[in-house]
Order: C-alpha cells, then sequence, then structure tokens
C-alpha cells in the first residue's frame, strides 16, 4: 500500500508529542494534525507543566512509573542540551510538604526524580504549620515555549497542521487510513465518552524572577513553580465545573495561600489568571479501536484522559499510541495484501 496518512486530532502537548513519535517512529507515514485550537490556546499551555505524577486509579503503578521514567528520560535530555532554553525545559529543585504524614512514604516516582529525600527539620522550619516534607529535583516545561518547540520539531519533519474542529471522526476516513484521538476535554463530546468530566483549574502566572524553589502542599491544593520566566501559582480543583472565565475571588485565595508559603511573593509584578480544563479519567484511555460503517473501517487510536498529568506522562503514553499505529499499518498492510490476492 502507499505511504499510510494519519491524522491526530488535537494539538496540546498530547496532540504534538504523539505525532512527533509516530513520525519518529515510522518515517513513512504523511501525519497531519487537526485541531480546533493550537498554542497558546489549549488546556496545555495552562498547564505549570511539572513532572510530578497524579496517580491514574485505573491503570496499574509499573504502567504509570514507565510513562513517567519515558518522558522524565526524554526531558532530562533535552534539558542537558544547546536546545534546553528553546524547548523551555530546566530542572528545579523544591519541596512537596504536609501537615500529616504521607500515605505512602515513598511515592512510586521517588527514585525517578533526582535526590529524592526527607526534609532536613531545618528545611521544615520555613514552613511553620507542615511537619513533614519531601525535597527533590525534578524537570519542568514552560508550557507555551515547549508546544512551540514540539510544533517546530513536526514542522521540520514535513508534518502539517491545519485549524479544524473535527464533528464525527468518521468524517476523516476518506482522507486518512489512521485516526490518532487527542483531543483533550473535547473528547467528550467528540466520541461521547462520559467517563471523561473536566476539573477546572486557575492558576496566576507572575513575574518574581527571586523565587528559585518550588513548593507544593502534599495535598495538591496550593503550589508555587518557578519556571524561566514566570512564576505559575495554583491551584484550583473543580470537578465538573466547564467555566473557562477567571473568578477574582479564587485568584484572590491562590495569591493568600501562595504568600503563606512563601511570603515574598507579595512583591510579584505582572499578575496573569489563566484557567484551563483538566481532562479527567479513572485511567488514560489509550487503545485501539476500529470504527465499521457499511462495511467500511477506519483504524483508530485513542490518547486522551490525562488529567492532572498530561505534561509528567506524555512522552510515555505517546509512545505507546505510536506503537498502537504501527499495529493499524499493520492491519492495513495485510488486509491490502489480501485484496490483491
Ligand atoms: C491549572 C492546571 C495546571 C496543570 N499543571 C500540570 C502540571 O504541572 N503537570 C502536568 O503534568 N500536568 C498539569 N496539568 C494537566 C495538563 O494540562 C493536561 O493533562 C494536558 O494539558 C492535557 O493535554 P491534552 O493535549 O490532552 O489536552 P489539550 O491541551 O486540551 O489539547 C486538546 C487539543 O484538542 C483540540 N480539540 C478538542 N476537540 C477537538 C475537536 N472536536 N476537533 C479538533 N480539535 C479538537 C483542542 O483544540 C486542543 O488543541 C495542569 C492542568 C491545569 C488546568
Ligand atoms: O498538582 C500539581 O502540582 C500541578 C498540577 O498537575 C495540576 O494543577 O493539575
Amino acid at each position: 500500500m502507499a505511504a499510510p496518512k494519519v491524522a491526530v486530532v488535537g494539538a496540546g502537548v498530547i496532540g504534538l508529542s504523539t505525532a512527533l513519535c509516530i513520525v519518529e517512529t515510522y518515517p513513512s507515514c504523511s501525519v497531519t494534525i487537526l485541531s480546533e485550537q493550537f498554542s497558546p490556546n489549549t488546556t496545555s499551555d495552562v498547564a505549570a507543566g511539572m513532572l510530578i505524577p497524579h496517580t491514574y486509579p485505573g491503570t496499574p503503578i509499573h504502567v504509570q512509573k514507565q510513562w513517567f521514567k519515558e518522558t522524565f528520560t526524554d526531558l532530562f535530555a533535552i534539558s542537558n542540551s544547546g536546545e534546553a532554553s528553546e524547548a523551555g525545559i530546566h530542572l528545579v529543585s523544591g519541596w512537596q510538604i504536609f501537615k500529616n504524614p504521607p500515605k505512602e512514604e515513598l511515592p512510586f516516582w521517588s527514585d525517578v526524580v533526582l535526590g529524592f529525600r526527607p526534609m532536613s527539620e531545618a528545611e521544615l522550619q520555613k514552613f511553620p504549620q507542615h511537619r513533614f516534607g519531601q525535597a527533590f529535583t525534578t524537570l519542568k516545561c514552560d508550557c507555551p515555549p515547549y508546544l512551540l518547540w514540539l510544533e517546530k520539531r513536526l514542522k521540520a519533519n514535513g508534518i502539517q497542521m491545519c485549524t479544524r474542529k473535527v464533528a464525527d471522526l468518521w468524517e476523516l476516513h476518506s482522507d486518512y487510513n489512521v485516526i490518532v484521538n487527542c483531543a483533550g476535554i473535547g473528547a467528550h463530546q467528540l466520541v461521547g465518552d462520559e467517563k471523561l468530566f473536566p476539573v477546572r483549574g486557575q492558576v496566576l502566572k507572575v513575574c518574581a524572577p527571586w523565587v528559585k524553589n518550588f513548593i507544593r502542599d502534599g495535598d495538591g491544593s496550593t503550589y508555587i513553580y518557578p519556571g524561566i520566566h514566570r512564576v505559575t501559582l495554583g491551584g484550583t480543583r473543580e470537578k465538573e465545573n466547564w467555566s473557562l472565565s477567571p473568578d477574582p475571588g479564587t485568584t484572590k485565595d491562590i495569591f493568600d495561600r501562595c504568600c503563606s508559603f512563601e511570603p515574598s511573593l507579595r512583591g510579584a509584578q505582572d499578575i496573569e489568571v489563566k484557567v484551563g480544563l483538566r481532562p479527567a479519567r479513572q485511567c488514560v484511555r489509550l487503545q485501539r479501536e476500529v470504527l465499521r460503517r457499511g462495511g467500511v473501517k477506519l483504524q483508530m487510536v485513542h490518547n486522551y484522559g490525562h488529567g492532572s498529568g498530561g505534561f509528567s506522562m506524555h512522552r510515555g503514553t505517546a509512545k505507546e499510541a505510536a506503537r498502537l499505529v504501527g499495529e493499524c499499518i499493520a492491519a492495513l498492510q495485510g488486509s491490502s495484501s489480501r485484496a490483491k490476492l
């Protein structure tokens, strides 16, 4: 058969990284990205971009660890290259703090991040309300620059990008052989997935270049994540709330909570408020599906539902999605050679 034509729907961190993995693994494929929005207008642009996993209750821990490890390893290599500043990827050290001892003393990702250890008594003095803490070094993506860097690499690999809202994946069947669904929260409508729901998150992006260490409350309610140019202050988690409008009361609340951890933030300048909808699910939907209509088959791969962990897991899930695209191509080649017999 001719070079397989693959359409990736979605241009957040999942769509872009999946498209890149497909073209790297199967260079003979012709890959097109179709998306209603591109950077800077995706949920991925709002994220803090920290590599600290959240657990998916419906996915085995060894699989989540594999996804995180692959992501960490690939991004560590970028952070250690001449591309680091353009890609917006850097190491960042800091503390995750707890009022009560965490259920798991050692999270599954503790030996993937660097230098994971309990905080010392001296470090804990910075946080008088907290009795326990974990110190470690991880990676952070500055999200819009990282998405633009991915887009640049995709264009260099000959990938086409088209702005288009897809109403039904079947509408692509006459132009493409394989469809890869990376629509994030858009998959709720696109494929009618009732298990997928939004978890609204509001963050502030501020200028406070003196803040160098990250601070995260272990319950995930409050965090301070310094990036290359801006510091992200969070956060909120509102299940089933679809509103993308910033709430001024929430802005004040986030700012006050963050200042209680890092009082110097009172001097932060140039506060921008952003809202995004995390595409939440019990487990990431990472699977093949064959749609059939009137005797015609359409090969599909789903890769969405990363919730709070799209950046932490994206390279690992992109590799698995690319492997599934390989299975679709093998099935197409099998059926085209049978047709010739
Ligand atoms: C406040 C906040 C902070 C976060 N912080 C972190 C963090 O520190 N670390 C971390 O790992 N994760 C974090 N996350 C989670 C992370 O942002 C998500 O997991 C990730 O962005 C999901 O990426 P995605 O590509 O699936 O979705 P998106 O970025 O939403 O991309 C989906 C794409 O699909 C397109 N699309 C949707 N429907 C259609 C359609 N019908 N037709 C065509 N195109 C369509 C959209 O236009 C978009 O381009 C955070 C999220 C929020 C909200
Ligand atoms: O919880 C965090 O540390 C950041 C994050 O992933 C989110 O807000 O979704």
